[in-house]
């Protein structure tokens, strides 16, 4: 309250007259009550009029009520601001947040917490409440006299409520009240069971009933802490007028003045009022149908002139999609009101577009919060759109969300007579009205040869049966060819205001569906710039929405990996995984989540990536029996990363037998198992012809020489149309370790063990010393360079003593190998004499069409001498590398460097799949 004060009489009749132009009431005392002006009009009465010029209007003005005027002439005293404007803050809170008398509790405390000068809080009935008294009238109306027990629940849930919050008077008062109306609703009740019928605004009234006692109850709570607090039944301010099914139009002029009256009665700094409930313009009482709550509290903003409307919920705010459907989805901090009203049409958990509408005309934000998650800021719904700071200025800052859209159909209406017809368009879209069909979208491209839009899968038979008799004449006579039907389709729709103005946005868009390996089966966007709609086929859809979310929501590139076979080299590059992710995360965009480990009896999941520090404790505790199926379901399908890779770290060929089928379904494989490549050629040719054909990536480049780029190298010399005749070199890691260090009084076998112990060999190391390891690498490489050669052909020269070829296991094997010390030592000491070492080589010899695997001597100076430790060396021998080959040389096993390898090949994938380079 502000006060003023006439320093002389005669300047009181300017005052009241000027007050009087604006609605100021004067009282009786002379007291000049501004409570049914707005506060635009008190500030500028009180700044412009008497501040500045007061000399010569002749007026004091006091800012607090509590001054008294000591004047010898008149006073004047200016009452309220009970006025509307911005001091005013708008609180919602549903029937959850109200549901027990704890959480009305927690409610008072928020409202207690908000530092606003004025508050109005909207409270729906608690939760349950309106459904029961529904249930009452339905009850009553057919006739079913458990009416009474029904509301005798009613009456006990709120006596109950209500005992528990408050005390003393409150409490009485509101039993009063309480009983009253039972009482009062009981009569009435029986008077529709006896007629066995109620109207409308029957029941209206009755179920409105839920409001008023949560409004009183929670109105009392807020007295009892200390606050200055009225109710408000919101059926003496807001006035509807029914338009259209299950739809109101407020009367925004009349409730306006209900409001200013209202107000001038009842001055408290705190309002609870009734959610949903209003009246006619007849004074009868109505509800505001569907979304009420929200939508009165929108109302009252708009009649408040409110600062800021807050919506309580159970949800951190609107999500960038459906967080059911993509687990990374994130909370957005602001939506402008058309990002809002795009989000609710896709059923995204946002406000109804016809609540956002009352506060969009006076810009009063929206803030959508949850009421269990205090720490959380929620989401504001505002006029401009403000890129989010964490978001870059690029097209990923114009996308705010994505939603979808399941069963839908399409319909193709097709044909070149409807080229430069006018009134086809408007003749198909009256067919679909005449069977009362919604459509959803609309397609047409300016070929005009064919319309398409997307229609409620449960109405396309009706609409397609509705155009084939519109258009029969077209149809027999060829000028239309078809009116098709595609059933179980999707919409996916990219939302954000300003997307479509920004270049580069679809592109992102289209190409991430691309990545994923995603049909669109249809596009539309309209100019408003806030849509971006494809429709894809149903199956699809999560994962279309999972692939775009991420695209412009996480990482550029994310891909779940599913590691199989976490033995030497798999734990290796788990470990480089943990130790690298972060970098790449940063540097390449890059999000490679594990999301499966697999070995050969246990196997560990999870839903948003394994902790790469202990996925071993992990798999202890939580690992599950190995289900390769269920593993490769649940790394694929799962989760919300669209691009899958397998990474094969067995030598199994179980395992690689399935990598046909995995292709096939969309899955790139990684591997350094050599097994697929080396195995039957018409298996290895389909395996190709399969990840072709379906558009996946297969890098094996460890299979041969460990982490040295040989695939990558002899791929390149193909690709740039280089010819190659030959490939020839020390291919095993294992036999390059023996030979360089078997010299002077060593021992084979010891050397062997060495070689084991250091990692270099295969699981089972009469792989290496048999030469087969040695031939599978040859057969890859000839393979490679298009040689269709079978593991067989390969004339291979084994060191395994033939005694041990058949030993049941490793361990024997290795107890058994000394004994046959001897016989190599022999071979060993008759090339040294000739100043020859031995070296254990395999030649690739593309022009005679053949591969060879044997151990061959060599004089001490040939490079193949020179090696040490576990070094490969391969020579190309090409077109272009004809005189000198072009060599690779260096350590070709080993841990770490097999595991680089494959590694390097998840990189390659990623930039395959559009990560930047760094
Ligand atoms: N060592 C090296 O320097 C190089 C190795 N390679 C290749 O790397 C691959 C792995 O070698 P390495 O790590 O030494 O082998 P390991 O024997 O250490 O590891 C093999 C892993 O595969 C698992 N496994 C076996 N069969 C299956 C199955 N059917 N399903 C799921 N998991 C299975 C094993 O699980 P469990 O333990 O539970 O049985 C184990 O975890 C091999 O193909 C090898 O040729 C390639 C280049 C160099
Ligand atoms: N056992 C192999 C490992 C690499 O393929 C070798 O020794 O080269
Ligand atoms: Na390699």
């Amino acid at each position: 309250m502000a006060l003023l004060s006439p320093v002389s009489s005669s300047c009181l009749p300017r005052l009241c007259s000027q007050l009087a132009a604006h609605d100021a009431v004067v009282d009786t005392k002379s007291r000049v009550c501004l409570s049914s002006a707005s506060s635009h009009l008190q500030r500028s009465l009180i700044h412009k009029c008497y501040l500045d010029k007061r000399e010569s209007h002749g007026f004091k003005v006091s800012a607090s009520a509590s001054v008294t005027a000591d004047v010898s002439t008149a006073e004047v005293a200016v009452k309220s601001p009970i006025v509307k404007g911005d001091t005013w803050s708008i609180h919602k809170f549903g029937g959850t947040c109200v549901g027990t008398a704890q959480r009305i509790q927690n409610v008072a405390n928020i409202v207690i917490e908000d530092s606003s000068e004025r508050k109005l809080v909207v409270v729906s009935a608690m939760s349950k409440v309106t459904d029961m008294m529904y249930d009452l009238i339905e009850k009553a109306q057919s006739r079913d006299d458990s009416y009474e027990a029904a509301l005798d629940a009613v009456f006990e849930k709120h006596k109950l409520t209500a005992v528990n919050l408050l005390d003393g008077d409150e409490l009485a008062s509101f039993l009063s009240v309480l009983t009253r109306d039972v009482h009062n609703l009981k009569a009435m009740l029986r008077a529709i069971y006896i007629a066995g019928h109620g109207t409308e605004s029957f029941s209206a009234f009755v179920a409105g009933h839920g409001e008023l006692w949560s409004a009183q109850i929670l109105s009392a709570v807020l007295r009892k802490g200390g606050i200055d607090c009225t109710w408000m039944d919101t059926r003496d301010v807001l006035i509807v007028t029914p338009a259209g099914s299950n739809q109101v139009d407020p009367d925004y002029e009349e409730s306006e003045q209900r409001l200013d009256n209202w107000l001038s009665q009842n001055p408290s700094k705190v309002v609870v009022a009734t959610g949903f409930i209003a009246s006619t313009p007849q004074n009868i009482p109505t509800t505001l149908k569907r979304d009420g709550s929200d939508f009165s509290a929108a109302i009252m903003g708009a009649l408040f002139r409110a600062r800021q409307v807050t919506i309580w919920t159970d949800v951190d705010g609107v999500y960038s999609a459906d967080p059911r459907k993509v687990s990374e989805a994130v909370v957005l901090n602001t939506l402008s009101y058309q990002e809002a009203w795009e989000m609710s049409y896709f059923g995204a958990n946002v406000l109804h577009p016809r609540t956002i509408i009352p506060v969009m005309q006076y810009d009063i934000p929206i803030v959508i919060r949850n009421i269990f998650n205090l720490s959380a800021p929620g989401t504001k719904i505002c006029r401009a759109p403000i890129i989010e700071a964490e978001v870059k200025k690029d097209s990923v800052a114009y996308v705010k969300g994505f939603a979808t859209i399941d069963n839908l159909a399409l319909v193709n209406v097709e044909g070149t007579g409807m080229a430069g017809v006018p009134g086809t368009a408007s003749a198909i879209f009256a067919a679909v009205k005449d069977v009362g069909a919604n459509v959803i979208m609309i397609s047409q491209a300016s070929s005009e040869h064919s319309v398409c839009f997307a229609v409620p899968e449960k109405e396309v038979n009706a609409v397609a049966k509705a155009l084939e008799a519109r258009f029969r004449q077209a149809l027999s006579a060829g000028r239309l060819s078809q009116v098709a039907i595609i059933p179980n389709c999707s919409i996916l729709a990219a939302v954000g205001q300003k997307m479509a103005s920004t270049p580069g946005v679809s592109a992102t868009l289209f190409n991430a569906l691309a990545k994923a390996n995603i049909n669109i089966r249809a596009i539309a966007q309209g100019c408003s710039e806030y849509n971006i709609t494809v429709v894809v086929k149903r199956e699809d859809c999560v994962r279309a929405l999972r692939a775009v979310h991420s695209r412009f929501y996480l990482s550029k590139t994310s891909i779940a990996v599913g590691i199989i076979g976490p033995g030497l080299i798999g734990a290796t590059l788990l470990n480089q995984l943990r130790d690298q992710a972060a970098v790449l995360k940063e540097k390449s965009k890059t999000d490679l989540r594990v999301m499966g480990i697999i070995g050969s009896k246990k196997m560990l999941l999870s839903d948003t990536g394994i902790d790469l520090s202990n996925w071993k404790e992990l798999q202890n505790e939580k690992g599950e029996k190995a289900d390769l199926e269920k593993f490769v379901h649940h790394v694929h399908g799962n989760h919300f990363i669209p691009n899958t890779v397998l990474v094969d770290c067995t030598s199994s060929t179980d395992v690689a037998d399935h990598y046909h089928d995995w292709l096939h379904t969309g899955i790139h494989i990684i591997t350094p198992n050599k097994k697929a490549n080396s195995g039957p050629l018409d298996k290895y040719l389909k395996l190709r012809a399969r990840q072709r054909q379906s558009f996946t990536h297969y890098f094996y480049e460890a299979t041969v020489g460990a982490g040295l780029p040989i695939m990558h190298t002899l791929r390149d010399l193909l690709q740039t149309g280089d010819k190659i005749i030959k490939i020839e070199g020390i291919f095993s890691g294992t036999l390059s370790y023996i030979f360089n260090s078997f010299v002077d009084t060593r021992a084979f076998s010891e050397v062997v063990m060495e070689a084991k112990a250091a990692g270099y060999t295969e699981p089972d190391p009469r792989d290496d010393l048999a030469g087969t390891d040695v031939a599978r690498k040859v057969i890859i490489l000839a393979r490679e360079c298009g040689l269709n050669l079978e593991l067989s052909d390969i004339p291979v020269q084994s060191l395994v003593p033939d005694p041990l070829k058949e030993t049941a296991s490793v361990d024997d094997f290795m107890q058994q190998l000394p004994s046959y010390d001897s016989d190599i030592a022999t071979k060993r000491q008759a090339a040294e004499d000739a100043g020859e070492v031995l070296r254990y080589v395999g030649v690739v010899d593309v022009k005679n069409q053949k591969g060879v695997v044997e151990l061959q001597r060599y004089k001490k100076q040939h490079p193949f001498a020179q090696l040490s430790g576990s070094d490969n060396i391969i020579a190309f021998t090409t077109e272009r590398y004809n005189k000198q080959p072009l060599i690779v040389r260096g350590p070709g096993a080993g841990a770490e460097v097999t595991a680089g390898g494959v590694f390097s090949d998840l990189l390659r994938l990623a930039s395959n799949l559009g990560a930047p380079s760094c």
